[in-house]
């Protein structure tokens, strides 16, 4: 496709519509340092972003009360790119409004690709990725393995959340054969039962003093386990807010939720959830071979090992890895399935 050429008035005309933008948004800024010279503004607090609409944040804010309350922000022009779960320095005006002046440093941050295949974040501090697998749909033989690649090149630990547990056989099953693996990986493992009570306890604890996500298939049960977590009224909260914004904003925000113990309305804070259509549908975006490997812990020891520095591990003489899979050392089904993510990513 050829580019279109401007005629000199048209692109007369997105000069000025541009500059006309860049000027509203500086005098805007102009506003808000004299706001916040002027004493408009009250001290500087510390809060988090609890959702994100185009250029207006929720900021929650512990409060001197020891209640956490949510107030609606706008941001310096100078401050782009926050996203929910940043730490930020707020400062609140006369009404439950306020202006976000500072970002604090990001623990941790889960990235996808936006339209133009340009890695953006989704959520920062997350302490945990929650990877959920069910007795059904059963998990395709390296499902399990491209999640853990996928979590493992975030930096974000991963847990396995094995839901479903009431539709698997008393006495162990593949599945469980097959996770036992992973637990002797070294991974958190835990058992859980969206329809029963089997495993909430466990889910409860895993979630203490945590943000966390969940991610994995359609149909795992990820939904049911979130209302599980949540009281009902805070998923109606949250559903309403981002319908009004619908159409407005074609990408669902990431929001926050605060997880009160057991699930009820009213208990102190156990944890916190961050939860959008795309962090659920989480993957392995662009990762190159090594990343691939990196992400199979169990390689690690073994990686620059080889005799040949420039080995793939595809039968060189001297390779660490396959020397490592011979002693037993690495799992042949683990190292399979490296093999063949490495070769459908290779092929996307
Ligand atoms: N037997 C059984 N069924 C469950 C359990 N948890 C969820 N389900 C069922 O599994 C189906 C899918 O559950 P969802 O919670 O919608 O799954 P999801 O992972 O949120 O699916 P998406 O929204 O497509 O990503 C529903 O019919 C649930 O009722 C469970 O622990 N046991
Ligand atoms: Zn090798």
């Amino acid at each position: 496709m050829s580019r279109r050429k401007l005629t000199r008035q048209q692109r007369w005309r997105v000069e000025k519509i541009q500059a006309e933008r860049a000027e509203r948004a500086e005098r805007k800024d102009a506003r808000d340092s004299e706001r916040l010279d002027a004493g408009e503004y009250g001290p500087e607090r510390g809060g988090r972003i609890a959702a994100h609409f185009g250029r207006t944040l929720e900021v929650e804010a512990l409060g001197d009360d020891g209640e956490f309350s949510r107030h609606r922000c706008h941001l310096r022009a100078n401050l782009e790119g926050l996203v929910t779960g940043d730490r930020v320095i707020w400062r609140a005006a006369s009404d439950s409004s306020g202006v976000v002046v500072a970002r604090g440093e990001r623990e941790s941050v889960l990235e996808r690709p936006d339209a133009q295949s340009q890695m953006r974040p989704v959520a920062a501090n997350l302490d945990q990725i929650l990877i959920v697998i069910a007795a059904e749909p059963v998990p395709h033989p390296n499902l399990i393995d491209r999640y853990l690649v996928a979590a493992e090149n975030t930096g974000i630990p991963p847990v396995i959340v094995l839901n479903k547990s009431d539709l698997l056989p008393a006495t162990g099953g593949e599945l469980r054969a097959l996770l036992s693996r992973y637990a002797m990986l070294g991974y958190p493992l835990i058992e859980a039962s969206a329809k029963g009570d089997h495993g909430l306890d466990a889910l409860h604890a895993q979630l203490r003093g945590k943000t966390s996500v969940f991610v994995g298939q359609s149909g795992v049960g990820k939904s049911s386990l979130i209302d599980r977590l949540l009281p009902e009224e805070t998923l109606r909260i949250g559903a309403l807010s981002a319908d009004t914004r619908k159409g407005k904003h074609t990408t669902t925000t990431a929001r926050l939720y605060p997880l009160p113990e057991n699930g009820e309305r009213g208990r102190p804070r156990e944890g916190d959830l961050i939860d959008s259509p795309g962090i659920r549908e989480f993957g392995l975006w662009h990762l190159d071979e090594q990343q691939i490997a990196d992400g199979f812990i169990e390689f690690r020891p073994f990686l620059g090992r080889c005799r040949f520095r420039d080995c793939r591990h595809r039968g060189e003489p001297g390779c660490a890895l396959l020397g490592a899979v011979e002693r037993g050392e690495i799992h042949p089904e683990r190292f399979a399935s490296f093999q063949r993510i490495r070769d459908d990513v290779a092929n996307a």
